[in-house]
Protein backbone atom coordinates (compact mmCIF):
# COMPACT_ATOMS: atom_id res chain seq x y z
CA UNK A 1 0.00 0.00 0.00
CA UNK A 2 1.56 3.44 -1.02
CA UNK A 3 1.45 5.93 1.72
CA UNK A 4 -0.35 8.79 0.17
CA UNK A 5 -3.47 5.86 -0.49
CA UNK A 6 -3.43 5.92 3.38
CA UNK A 7 -2.62 9.27 4.18
CA UNK A 8 -3.54 11.21 0.94
CA UNK A 9 -1.80 14.66 2.25
CA UNK A 10 0.89 16.71 0.88
CA UNK A 11 3.83 15.24 2.79
CA UNK A 12 2.62 11.80 1.93
CA UNK A 13 1.94 11.80 -1.71
CA UNK A 14 5.55 13.88 -1.74
CA UNK A 15 7.91 11.14 0.44
CA UNK A 16 6.00 8.69 -2.37
CA UNK A 17 6.69 5.95 -0.14
CA UNK A 18 5.57 2.07 -0.38
CA UNK A 19 4.17 1.44 3.78
CA UNK A 20 5.50 -2.19 4.35
CA UNK A 21 3.89 -2.60 7.71
CA UNK A 22 3.46 -0.46 11.48
CA UNK A 23 5.23 -1.14 14.45
CA UNK A 24 4.86 0.74 17.69
CA UNK A 25 8.23 -0.32 19.25
CA UNK A 26 11.34 1.41 17.65
CA UNK A 27 13.03 -2.15 18.04
CA UNK A 28 10.81 -3.82 15.85
CA UNK A 29 10.24 -1.31 13.08
CA UNK A 30 11.35 -2.49 9.68
CA UNK A 31 11.90 0.42 6.41
CA UNK A 32 8.63 0.91 5.11
CA UNK A 33 7.00 0.88 8.36
CA UNK A 34 4.67 3.63 10.43
CA UNK A 35 5.95 4.38 13.70
CA UNK A 36 3.31 4.44 16.59
CA UNK A 37 5.23 7.00 19.51
CA UNK A 38 2.90 6.79 22.43
CA UNK A 39 3.17 8.15 25.92
CA UNK A 40 3.16 5.00 27.93
CA UNK A 41 3.37 4.13 31.61
CA UNK A 42 6.83 3.16 31.68
CA UNK A 43 8.49 5.48 28.79
CA UNK A 44 7.74 7.94 26.55
CA UNK A 45 7.22 6.63 22.76
CA UNK A 46 8.22 9.85 21.40
CA UNK A 47 12.32 9.54 22.74
CA UNK A 48 12.05 6.64 19.94
CA UNK A 49 11.39 8.49 17.16
CA UNK A 50 14.43 9.59 16.21
CA UNK A 51 15.61 5.44 16.63
CA UNK A 52 12.66 4.75 14.31
CA UNK A 53 13.11 6.94 11.49
CA UNK A 54 16.71 5.89 11.55
CA UNK A 55 15.66 1.91 11.09
CA UNK A 56 13.30 3.07 8.09
CA UNK A 57 10.37 4.25 9.40
CA UNK A 58 8.32 6.40 6.64
CA UNK A 59 6.32 7.77 8.62
CA UNK A 60 5.03 8.78 12.92
CA UNK A 61 1.61 8.73 14.27
CA UNK A 62 2.32 11.03 17.83
CA UNK A 63 0.94 13.99 18.97
CA UNK A 64 0.86 17.36 17.22
CA UNK A 65 4.14 18.71 19.40
CA UNK A 66 6.38 15.75 18.81
CA UNK A 67 9.42 15.87 17.09
CA UNK A 68 9.94 14.16 13.51
CA UNK A 69 12.96 14.69 11.18
CA UNK A 70 12.97 12.73 7.86
CA UNK A 71 9.78 11.16 7.95
CA UNK A 72 5.96 12.42 7.84
CA UNK A 73 4.42 13.37 10.92
CA UNK A 74 0.81 12.16 11.10
CA UNK A 75 -0.12 14.61 13.86
CA UNK A 76 -3.06 13.46 16.31
CA UNK A 77 -4.33 15.03 19.58
CA UNK A 78 -4.80 10.84 20.00
CA UNK A 79 -2.68 9.32 18.56
CA UNK A 80 -3.03 5.88 19.59
CA UNK A 81 -6.62 6.34 18.00
CA UNK A 82 -4.69 7.35 14.58
CA UNK A 83 -2.57 5.02 14.27
CA UNK A 84 -4.90 2.02 14.90
CA UNK A 85 -7.58 3.24 12.38
CA UNK A 86 -4.18 3.55 9.77
CA UNK A 87 -3.24 0.39 10.81
CA UNK A 88 -7.12 -1.35 10.48
CA UNK A 89 -6.82 0.13 6.87
CA UNK A 90 -3.36 -1.61 6.21
CA UNK A 91 -4.57 -4.63 7.15
CA UNK A 92 -8.03 -5.48 6.20
CA UNK A 93 -10.02 -7.55 5.18
CA UNK A 94 -11.23 -8.52 8.90
CA UNK A 95 -13.82 -11.22 9.67
CA UNK A 96 -16.84 -10.05 8.72
CA UNK A 97 -18.41 -10.82 11.74
CA UNK A 98 -16.33 -9.37 15.26
CA UNK A 99 -17.89 -9.07 18.46
CA UNK A 100 -16.00 -8.50 21.91
CA UNK A 101 -16.83 -9.22 25.49
CA UNK A 102 -16.08 -6.99 28.64
CA UNK A 103 -16.12 -6.79 31.96
CA UNK A 104 -14.48 -7.76 35.04
CA UNK A 105 -15.02 -11.29 35.48
CA UNK A 106 -16.30 -13.68 32.60
CA UNK A 107 -14.53 -12.43 29.48
CA UNK A 108 -12.20 -15.24 28.49
CA UNK A 109 -15.33 -18.33 29.33
CA UNK A 110 -17.66 -15.99 26.43
CA UNK A 111 -15.50 -15.56 23.69
CA UNK A 112 -14.87 -19.26 24.28
CA UNK A 113 -17.89 -20.47 24.50
CA UNK A 114 -19.13 -18.24 21.37
CA UNK A 115 -16.62 -19.35 19.56
CA UNK A 116 -17.64 -22.99 20.29
CA UNK A 117 -21.30 -22.09 19.28
CA UNK A 118 -20.41 -20.44 15.99
CA UNK A 119 -18.24 -23.75 15.43
CA UNK A 120 -21.47 -25.89 15.94
CA UNK A 121 -23.31 -23.92 13.91
CA UNK A 122 -21.10 -24.68 10.79
CA UNK A 123 -19.09 -21.35 11.31
CA UNK A 124 -15.35 -20.91 11.04
CA UNK A 125 -14.78 -19.38 13.90
CA UNK A 126 -12.19 -18.17 16.19
CA UNK A 127 -11.53 -16.16 19.95
CA UNK A 128 -9.18 -13.99 20.86
CA UNK A 129 -8.42 -13.37 24.75
CA UNK A 130 -6.15 -14.21 27.86
CA UNK A 131 -5.94 -18.05 26.44
CA UNK A 132 -4.37 -16.61 23.01
CA UNK A 133 -5.61 -16.68 19.53
CA UNK A 134 -7.97 -20.18 19.54
CA UNK A 135 -9.55 -21.82 16.07
CA UNK A 136 -10.66 -25.31 15.91
CA UNK A 137 -7.12 -26.40 15.39
CA UNK A 138 -4.64 -24.43 17.13
CA UNK A 139 -4.28 -21.76 19.97
CA UNK A 140 -1.15 -19.51 19.91
CA UNK A 141 -0.57 -17.48 23.05
CA UNK A 142 0.17 -13.73 22.83
CA UNK A 143 0.47 -13.05 26.12
CA UNK A 144 -1.65 -10.36 26.75
CA UNK A 145 -5.75 -10.87 26.98
CA UNK A 146 -5.85 -7.77 24.36
CA UNK A 147 -2.59 -7.76 22.31
CA UNK A 148 -1.00 -4.64 21.80
CA UNK A 149 -2.69 -2.88 17.98
CA UNK A 150 -0.61 -4.33 15.85
CA UNK A 151 -0.40 -7.82 17.02
CA UNK A 152 -4.21 -7.56 17.37
CA UNK A 153 -5.03 -6.40 13.68
CA UNK A 154 -2.27 -8.41 11.98
CA UNK A 155 -3.88 -11.71 13.87
CA UNK A 156 -7.43 -10.96 13.19
CA UNK A 157 -6.55 -9.88 9.22
CA UNK A 158 -4.30 -13.70 9.36
CA UNK A 159 -7.54 -15.29 10.54
CA UNK A 160 -9.26 -14.10 8.01
CA UNK A 161 -7.21 -15.06 5.18
CA UNK A 162 -7.35 -18.61 6.98
CA UNK A 163 -11.27 -18.14 6.04
CA UNK A 164 -12.00 -17.40 9.95
CA UNK A 165 -15.84 -15.50 9.38
CA UNK A 166 -16.70 -15.17 13.06
CA UNK A 167 -14.10 -13.67 15.62
CA UNK A 168 -14.95 -13.02 19.12
CA UNK A 169 -12.12 -11.43 21.53
CA UNK A 170 -12.05 -10.20 25.11
CA UNK A 171 -11.06 -6.44 25.13
CA UNK A 172 -9.92 -5.73 28.42
CA UNK A 173 -10.10 -2.11 29.92
CA UNK A 174 -6.44 -1.69 29.20
CA UNK A 175 -6.93 -2.68 25.69
CA UNK A 176 -9.93 -0.41 25.91
CA UNK A 177 -7.99 2.87 27.11
CA UNK A 178 -4.84 2.07 24.96
CA UNK A 179 -7.18 1.83 21.85
CA UNK A 180 -5.83 -1.42 20.94
CA UNK A 181 -8.67 -2.90 18.72
CA UNK A 182 -9.69 0.40 16.80
CA UNK A 183 -10.70 0.00 13.47
CA UNK A 184 -11.91 -3.30 13.35
CA UNK A 185 -15.88 -3.08 12.98
CA UNK A 186 -17.70 -4.91 16.23
CA UNK A 187 -21.08 -5.91 14.84
CA UNK A 188 -22.33 -6.79 18.53
CA UNK A 189 -20.79 -5.99 22.05
CA UNK A 190 -21.12 -7.59 25.65
CA UNK A 191 -20.86 -6.75 29.53
CA UNK A 192 -20.70 -9.48 31.84
CA UNK A 193 -19.98 -7.79 35.10
CA UNK A 194 -18.53 -4.94 37.14
CA UNK A 195 -16.60 -5.68 39.87
CA UNK A 196 -13.12 -4.47 41.77
CA UNK A 197 -9.66 -5.01 39.46
CA UNK A 198 -7.02 -3.00 37.95
CA UNK A 199 -7.45 0.29 40.04
CA UNK A 200 -3.40 0.05 40.45
CA UNK A 201 -3.60 1.19 36.16
CA UNK A 202 -7.29 2.94 36.31
CA UNK A 203 -7.18 5.13 39.77
CA UNK A 204 -10.53 4.32 40.90
CA UNK A 205 -13.80 2.89 39.94
CA UNK A 206 -15.59 5.00 38.04
CA UNK A 207 -12.74 5.66 35.63
CA UNK A 208 -12.25 1.64 35.40
CA UNK A 209 -15.96 1.56 34.31
CA UNK A 210 -15.74 4.19 31.89
CA UNK A 211 -12.71 2.84 29.97
CA UNK A 212 -15.11 -0.68 30.21
CA UNK A 213 -18.29 2.23 28.74
CA UNK A 214 -16.23 2.73 25.67
CA UNK A 215 -16.60 -0.33 24.28
CA UNK A 216 -20.57 0.87 23.62
CA UNK A 217 -19.95 4.61 23.58
CA UNK A 218 -17.10 4.70 21.06
CA UNK A 219 -16.40 1.41 19.69
CA UNK A 220 -18.79 -0.69 19.10
CA UNK A 221 -20.69 0.01 15.28
CA UNK A 222 -23.29 2.37 15.15
CA UNK A 223 -25.72 -0.57 13.88
CA UNK A 224 -24.16 -3.21 15.81
CA UNK A 225 -26.21 -4.75 19.24
CA UNK A 226 -25.43 -4.60 22.70
CA UNK A 227 -25.74 -7.95 24.93
CA UNK A 228 -25.85 -7.37 28.40
CA UNK A 229 -26.14 -9.63 31.66
CA UNK A 230 -28.87 -8.21 33.32
CA UNK A 231 -28.38 -8.90 36.36
CA UNK A 232 -25.22 -6.81 37.27
CA UNK A 233 -25.66 -3.94 39.27
CA UNK A 234 -24.00 -1.49 36.76
CA UNK A 235 -26.01 -2.87 33.71
CA UNK A 236 -28.44 0.07 33.73
CA UNK A 237 -25.79 2.57 32.70
CA UNK A 238 -24.74 -0.09 29.42
CA UNK A 239 -28.19 -0.21 28.66
CA UNK A 240 -28.29 3.44 28.39
CA UNK A 241 -25.84 4.34 26.49
CA UNK A 242 -26.29 1.61 23.61
CA UNK A 243 -29.90 2.73 23.73
CA UNK A 244 -29.00 6.78 23.11
CA UNK A 245 -26.72 5.40 20.26
CA UNK A 246 -29.66 3.60 18.65
CA UNK A 247 -27.92 0.47 19.14
CA UNK A 248 -30.31 -2.72 19.62
CA UNK A 249 -30.07 -4.22 23.19
CA UNK A 250 -30.36 -7.68 23.80
CA UNK A 251 -30.45 -8.25 27.78
CA UNK A 252 -29.78 -11.89 29.22
CA UNK A 253 -30.23 -13.25 32.60
CA UNK A 254 -32.86 -13.42 35.35
CA UNK A 255 -33.65 -9.37 34.44
CA UNK A 256 -33.29 -10.24 30.61
CA UNK A 257 -36.04 -9.99 28.34
CA UNK A 258 -34.38 -11.60 24.80
CA UNK A 259 -32.73 -14.56 27.08
CA UNK A 260 -34.09 -14.95 30.43
CA UNK A 261 -33.05 -17.53 33.05
CA UNK A 262 -35.93 -18.86 34.57
CA UNK A 263 -34.40 -21.65 36.12
CA UNK A 264 -31.44 -23.21 37.21
CA UNK A 265 -30.78 -26.46 39.22
CA UNK A 266 -27.40 -27.73 40.13
CA UNK A 267 -26.45 -31.23 39.17
CA UNK A 268 -23.89 -33.83 39.88
CA UNK A 269 -21.62 -32.97 36.83
CA UNK A 270 -23.58 -29.42 34.97
CA UNK A 271 -26.86 -28.18 36.05
CA UNK A 272 -30.82 -27.89 34.14
CA UNK A 273 -31.24 -24.22 32.77
CA UNK A 274 -34.66 -23.44 31.31
CA UNK A 275 -34.32 -20.04 28.93
CA UNK A 276 -37.62 -18.05 28.06
CA UNK A 277 -36.72 -16.43 24.32
CA UNK A 278 -39.76 -14.91 22.93
CA UNK A 279 -41.89 -16.64 25.34
CA UNK A 280 -41.24 -19.73 24.59
CA UNK A 281 -39.36 -21.90 27.35
CA UNK A 282 -36.45 -23.75 26.17
CA UNK A 283 -35.07 -26.46 28.86
CA UNK A 284 -30.77 -27.71 28.34
CA UNK A 285 -28.69 -29.56 30.50
CA UNK A 286 -25.46 -27.38 30.81
CA UNK A 287 -22.55 -29.78 31.01
CA UNK A 288 -20.91 -27.43 33.18
CA UNK A 289 -20.93 -26.00 36.72
CA UNK A 290 -21.58 -23.09 38.24
CA UNK A 291 -24.00 -19.86 38.15
CA UNK A 292 -21.22 -17.96 36.73
CA UNK A 293 -20.55 -20.87 33.76
CA UNK A 294 -24.37 -20.18 33.24
CA UNK A 295 -24.07 -16.75 33.11
CA UNK A 296 -21.44 -16.78 30.56
CA UNK A 297 -23.07 -19.12 28.32
CA UNK A 298 -26.34 -17.22 28.13
CA UNK A 299 -24.13 -13.99 26.90
CA UNK A 300 -22.46 -16.27 24.71
CA UNK A 301 -25.99 -17.54 23.04
CA UNK A 302 -26.78 -13.67 22.95
CA UNK A 303 -23.99 -13.17 21.11
CA UNK A 304 -24.48 -15.78 18.39
CA UNK A 305 -28.20 -14.76 18.15
CA UNK A 306 -27.22 -10.99 18.06
CA UNK A 307 -25.19 -11.60 14.91
CA UNK A 308 -27.83 -13.41 13.30
CA UNK A 309 -27.74 -17.11 15.03
CA UNK A 310 -30.98 -19.38 14.69
CA UNK A 311 -32.67 -19.15 18.65
CA UNK A 312 -33.50 -22.50 19.44
CA UNK A 313 -30.41 -24.04 17.69
CA UNK A 314 -28.11 -21.65 19.40
CA UNK A 315 -29.70 -22.75 23.18
CA UNK A 316 -29.71 -26.49 22.00
CA UNK A 317 -25.97 -25.96 21.75
CA UNK A 318 -25.28 -24.87 25.40
CA UNK A 319 -25.71 -28.87 26.09
CA UNK A 320 -22.37 -29.59 23.48
CA UNK A 321 -20.12 -26.54 25.29
CA UNK A 322 -16.62 -27.66 26.61
CA UNK A 323 -15.18 -26.95 29.08
CA UNK A 324 -12.81 -23.73 29.36
CA UNK A 325 -9.12 -24.20 30.28
CA UNK A 326 -8.71 -23.75 33.98
CA UNK A 327 -12.60 -22.48 34.70
CA UNK A 328 -13.73 -24.53 37.54
CA UNK A 329 -11.15 -27.34 36.08
CA UNK A 330 -11.61 -30.67 37.46
CA UNK A 331 -8.01 -31.61 38.09
CA UNK A 332 -8.19 -34.59 40.46
CA UNK A 333 -9.76 -36.56 43.20
CA UNK A 334 -7.41 -37.20 46.45
CA UNK A 335 -7.23 -39.94 47.61
CA UNK A 336 -9.77 -39.96 49.94
CA UNK A 337 -12.29 -39.07 47.38
CA UNK A 338 -12.53 -35.15 47.44
CA UNK A 339 -12.78 -33.69 44.14
CA UNK A 340 -9.77 -30.68 43.39
CA UNK A 341 -10.98 -27.88 41.24
CA UNK A 342 -8.41 -25.38 39.58
CA UNK A 343 -10.26 -22.16 38.77
CA UNK A 344 -8.82 -18.61 37.95
CA UNK A 345 -10.34 -16.52 39.82
CA UNK A 346 -8.61 -13.41 40.75
CA UNK A 347 -10.71 -10.73 41.90
CA UNK A 348 -12.89 -10.90 45.00
CA UNK A 349 -16.32 -11.33 42.87
CA UNK A 350 -14.84 -14.00 41.08
CA UNK A 351 -13.24 -15.63 43.89
CA UNK A 352 -17.05 -15.49 45.46
CA UNK A 353 -18.27 -17.12 42.24
CA UNK A 354 -15.99 -19.90 42.65
CA UNK A 355 -17.01 -20.74 46.07
CA UNK A 356 -20.58 -19.81 45.71
CA UNK A 357 -20.39 -22.84 42.33
CA UNK A 358 -19.38 -25.32 44.37
CA UNK A 359 -21.00 -24.96 47.34
CA UNK A 360 -23.68 -27.45 46.30
CA UNK A 361 -21.78 -30.22 45.89
CA UNK A 362 -19.69 -29.68 49.19
CA UNK A 363 -20.89 -32.07 52.14
CA UNK A 364 -18.21 -31.46 53.99
CA UNK A 365 -15.86 -28.32 53.72
CA UNK A 366 -14.56 -26.20 51.11
CA UNK A 367 -10.96 -26.05 51.23
CA UNK A 368 -9.54 -22.88 49.41
CA UNK A 369 -6.16 -22.43 48.10
CA UNK A 370 -5.86 -18.81 47.27
CA UNK A 371 -2.89 -15.74 46.76
CA UNK A 372 -2.82 -12.40 44.93
CA UNK A 373 -0.76 -11.29 41.44
CA UNK A 374 2.44 -9.05 42.28
CA UNK A 375 2.12 -5.55 40.64
CA UNK A 376 -1.30 -5.39 40.49
CA UNK A 377 -4.41 -3.39 41.96
CA UNK A 378 -3.45 -3.74 45.73
CA UNK A 379 -6.50 -2.90 46.92
CA UNK A 380 -8.24 -5.66 45.82
CA UNK A 381 -6.44 -7.85 48.18
CA UNK A 382 -7.69 -7.43 51.56
CA UNK A 383 -11.45 -7.86 49.90
CA UNK A 384 -10.10 -11.17 48.39
CA UNK A 385 -9.14 -12.11 52.20
CA UNK A 386 -12.40 -11.52 53.33
CA UNK A 387 -14.20 -12.75 50.45
CA UNK A 388 -12.51 -16.12 50.61
CA UNK A 389 -12.92 -16.38 54.94
CA UNK A 390 -16.54 -15.80 54.42
CA UNK A 391 -16.85 -18.35 50.90
CA UNK A 392 -14.62 -21.18 52.56
CA UNK A 393 -14.52 -23.49 55.68
CA UNK A 394 -10.58 -23.83 55.42
CA UNK A 395 -8.58 -20.71 53.78
CA UNK A 396 -4.59 -21.28 52.86
CA UNK A 397 -3.33 -18.32 51.38
CA UNK A 398 -0.26 -18.57 49.23
CA UNK A 399 1.65 -16.84 46.22
CA UNK A 400 -0.08 -16.03 43.13
CA UNK A 401 2.72 -14.68 40.45
CA UNK A 402 4.63 -12.40 42.82
CA UNK A 403 5.98 -10.57 40.54
CA UNK A 404 8.37 -7.44 41.49
CA UNK A 405 7.01 -7.40 44.73
CA UNK A 406 8.06 -8.88 47.93
CA UNK A 407 5.65 -12.28 48.12
CA UNK A 408 5.31 -12.00 51.97
CA UNK A 409 3.87 -8.95 51.94
CA UNK A 410 0.95 -9.43 49.53
CA UNK A 411 0.44 -12.74 51.43
CA UNK A 412 -0.08 -10.12 54.44
CA UNK A 413 -2.16 -8.25 52.87
CA UNK A 414 -4.45 -10.97 51.96
CA UNK A 415 -4.48 -12.01 55.66
CA UNK A 416 -5.54 -8.68 56.83
CA UNK A 417 -9.09 -9.68 55.24
CA UNK A 418 -8.53 -13.29 56.39
CA UNK A 419 -7.02 -13.14 59.43
CA UNK A 420 -7.53 -17.13 60.50
CA UNK A 421 -6.20 -18.64 57.16
CA UNK A 422 -3.60 -20.49 57.03
CA UNK A 423 -0.05 -19.31 55.52
CA UNK A 424 2.04 -21.34 53.16
CA UNK A 425 4.19 -19.01 50.73
CA UNK A 426 5.23 -22.07 48.55
CA UNK A 427 2.55 -22.88 45.76
CA UNK A 428 3.39 -26.04 45.71
CA UNK A 429 3.17 -27.28 49.46
CA UNK A 430 0.38 -25.13 49.91
CA UNK A 431 -1.80 -27.42 47.42
CA UNK A 432 -0.21 -30.16 48.91
CA UNK A 433 -0.98 -29.33 52.35
CA UNK A 434 -4.83 -28.58 51.22
CA UNK A 435 -4.94 -32.06 49.34
CA UNK A 436 -3.81 -33.81 52.66
CA UNK A 437 -6.39 -31.71 54.55
CA UNK A 438 -9.32 -32.93 52.64
CA UNK A 439 -11.45 -35.81 53.25
CA UNK A 440 -14.30 -37.56 51.86
CA UNK A 441 -16.92 -35.08 51.47
CA UNK A 442 -14.71 -32.16 51.37
CA UNK A 443 -13.49 -30.04 48.01
CA UNK A 444 -10.52 -28.10 47.37
CA UNK A 445 -10.23 -25.10 45.28
CA UNK A 446 -7.14 -23.58 44.10
CA UNK A 447 -7.83 -19.94 42.86
CA UNK A 448 -6.04 -17.84 40.68
CA UNK A 449 -4.23 -19.23 37.74
CA UNK A 450 -6.36 -21.51 36.31
CA UNK A 451 -4.72 -22.16 32.52
CA UNK A 452 -0.79 -20.60 33.45
CA UNK A 453 1.70 -22.45 32.46
CA UNK A 454 4.12 -20.40 34.60
CA UNK A 455 4.66 -18.81 37.72
CA UNK A 456 6.58 -15.18 37.55
CA UNK A 457 8.85 -14.60 40.30
CA UNK A 458 10.48 -11.02 39.58
CA UNK A 459 11.55 -11.46 35.95
CA UNK A 460 11.60 -15.30 36.04
CA UNK A 461 8.79 -17.25 34.73
CA UNK A 462 9.20 -20.32 36.63
CA UNK A 463 7.08 -23.46 35.46
CA UNK A 464 4.06 -24.06 37.36
CA UNK A 465 0.46 -25.39 36.40
CA UNK A 466 -1.91 -25.78 39.32
CA UNK A 467 -3.56 -29.10 37.32
CA UNK A 468 -0.43 -30.79 37.29
CA UNK A 469 0.57 -30.18 40.15
CA UNK A 470 -3.05 -31.21 42.11
CA UNK A 471 -2.56 -34.22 39.93
CA UNK A 472 0.97 -34.93 40.62
CA UNK A 473 0.14 -34.25 44.77
CA UNK A 474 -3.05 -36.48 44.49
CA UNK A 475 -1.51 -39.51 42.96
C1 LIG B 1 -0.02 -1.21 31.73
C2 LIG B 1 -0.06 -1.65 30.31
O1 LIG B 1 -1.10 -1.91 29.76
N1 LIG B 1 1.12 -1.75 29.71
C3 LIG B 1 1.23 -2.17 28.30
C4 LIG B 1 1.46 -0.95 27.42
O2 LIG B 1 2.51 -0.23 27.99
P1 LIG B 1 2.64 1.33 27.84
O3 LIG B 1 1.86 1.90 26.71
O4 LIG B 1 2.50 1.94 29.18
O5 LIG B 1 4.13 1.25 27.29
P2 LIG B 1 5.56 1.67 27.82
O6 LIG B 1 6.29 0.42 28.12
O7 LIG B 1 5.54 2.76 28.80
O8 LIG B 1 6.13 2.24 26.43
C5 LIG B 1 5.52 3.33 25.75
C6 LIG B 1 5.64 3.13 24.28
O9 LIG B 1 7.01 3.13 23.89
C7 LIG B 1 7.32 2.01 23.11
N2 LIG B 1 8.71 1.64 23.35
C8 LIG B 1 9.10 1.27 24.60
C9 LIG B 1 10.42 0.92 24.85
C10 LIG B 1 11.35 0.95 23.79
O10 LIG B 1 12.55 0.63 23.92
N3 LIG B 1 10.92 1.35 22.56
C11 LIG B 1 9.63 1.70 22.31
O11 LIG B 1 9.30 2.03 21.19
C12 LIG B 1 6.32 0.96 23.56
O12 LIG B 1 6.08 -0.01 22.55
C13 LIG B 1 5.08 1.80 23.83
O13 LIG B 1 4.30 1.95 22.68
O14 LIG B 1 1.82 -1.33 26.12
C14 LIG B 1 2.93 -2.23 26.03
C15 LIG B 1 3.24 -2.46 24.56
O15 LIG B 1 2.14 -3.02 23.92
C16 LIG B 1 2.58 -3.53 26.75
O16 LIG B 1 3.64 -4.44 26.67
C17 LIG B 1 2.28 -3.22 28.20
O17 LIG B 1 1.80 -4.41 28.81
C18 LIG B 1 2.38 -4.76 30.08
C19 LIG B 1 3.55 -5.71 29.84
C20 LIG B 1 1.32 -5.44 30.95
O18 LIG B 1 1.66 -6.14 31.90
N4 LIG B 1 0.05 -5.23 30.68
C21 LIG B 1 -1.04 -5.79 31.45
C22 LIG B 1 -1.32 -5.04 32.73
C23 LIG B 1 -2.30 -5.72 30.57
O19 LIG B 1 -2.33 -5.07 29.53
N5 LIG B 1 -3.36 -6.42 31.01
C24 LIG B 1 -4.61 -6.39 30.30
C25 LIG B 1 -5.76 -6.86 31.18
C26 LIG B 1 -5.61 -8.23 31.77
C27 LIG B 1 -6.96 -8.83 32.13
O20 LIG B 1 -7.58 -8.42 33.12
O21 LIG B 1 -7.40 -9.74 31.41
C28 LIG B 1 -4.54 -7.23 29.03
O22 LIG B 1 -5.31 -6.93 28.09
O23 LIG B 1 -3.76 -8.21 29.00
N1 LIG C 1 -19.91 -14.20 34.94
C1 LIG C 1 -19.10 -14.26 35.99
N2 LIG C 1 -19.44 -13.70 37.18
C2 LIG C 1 -18.62 -13.76 38.24
N3 LIG C 1 -17.42 -14.38 38.24
C3 LIG C 1 -17.03 -14.97 37.11
C4 LIG C 1 -17.83 -14.92 35.92
N4 LIG C 1 -17.17 -15.57 34.94
C5 LIG C 1 -16.01 -15.98 35.47
N5 LIG C 1 -15.91 -15.64 36.77
C6 LIG C 1 -14.77 -15.88 37.68
O1 LIG C 1 -13.67 -15.17 37.11
C7 LIG C 1 -12.61 -16.07 36.78
C8 LIG C 1 -12.00 -15.64 35.48
O2 LIG C 1 -12.91 -15.93 34.44
P1 LIG C 1 -12.55 -15.54 32.97
O3 LIG C 1 -11.19 -15.95 32.70
O4 LIG C 1 -13.61 -16.03 32.07
O5 LIG C 1 -12.65 -13.95 33.13
P2 LIG C 1 -11.86 -12.79 32.40
O6 LIG C 1 -12.77 -11.63 32.44
O7 LIG C 1 -11.42 -13.24 31.08
O8 LIG C 1 -10.57 -12.54 33.29
P3 LIG C 1 -9.24 -11.68 32.86
O9 LIG C 1 -9.55 -10.28 33.25
O10 LIG C 1 -8.12 -12.22 33.63
O11 LIG C 1 -9.05 -11.85 31.39
C9 LIG C 1 -13.25 -17.45 36.73
O12 LIG C 1 -12.28 -18.43 36.95
C10 LIG C 1 -14.31 -17.33 37.79
O13 LIG C 1 -13.76 -17.52 39.06
N1 LIG D 1 -5.06 -10.63 33.30
C1 LIG D 1 -4.94 -10.54 34.72
C2 LIG D 1 -4.60 -11.90 35.20
C3 LIG D 1 -4.29 -12.03 36.66
C4 LIG D 1 -3.94 -13.45 37.02
C5 LIG D 1 -3.29 -13.63 38.33
N2 LIG D 1 -2.71 -14.95 38.33
C6 LIG D 1 -2.22 -12.58 38.61
O1 LIG D 1 -1.09 -12.81 38.20
O2 LIG D 1 -2.55 -11.58 39.22
C7 LIG D 1 -3.92 -9.49 35.09
O3 LIG D 1 -2.90 -9.41 34.40
O4 LIG D 1 -4.16 -8.77 36.02
MG1 LIG E 1 -9.61 -13.16 30.19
Amino acid sequence: MRLSALLGDAAAIAADATVTGFAIDHRKVAPGNLFGAFEGLRVNGEDYIDAAVEAGAVAVVARPGAHVEGAVHVADDNPREAFARLAARFYAPFPATAVAVTGTNGKTSTVEMTRQLWRMAGEHAASIGTLGVTTADERVVTGLTTPDVVTFLSNVAGLAREGVTHLAFEASSHGLSQYRTEGLPVRAAAFTNLGRDHLDYHGDMAAYFTAKLRLFAQVLSDDGSAVVWADDPQSERVIDIARERGNRVVTVGEHGDDLRLIERVPTLLGQGLVIRAGGVDHRVQLPLIGGYQAANALIAAGLVIATGGDVATTIAGLARLQPVRGRLERAAITASGAPVYVDYAHTPDAIEAACAALRPHVAGRLILVVGAGGDRDRGKREPMGQVAAAAADVVIVTDDNPRSEDPAAIRAELLEGAPGAREIGDRRAAIAAALREAAAGDIVLIAGKGHEQGQIVGDLVLPFDDVAVAREMAA
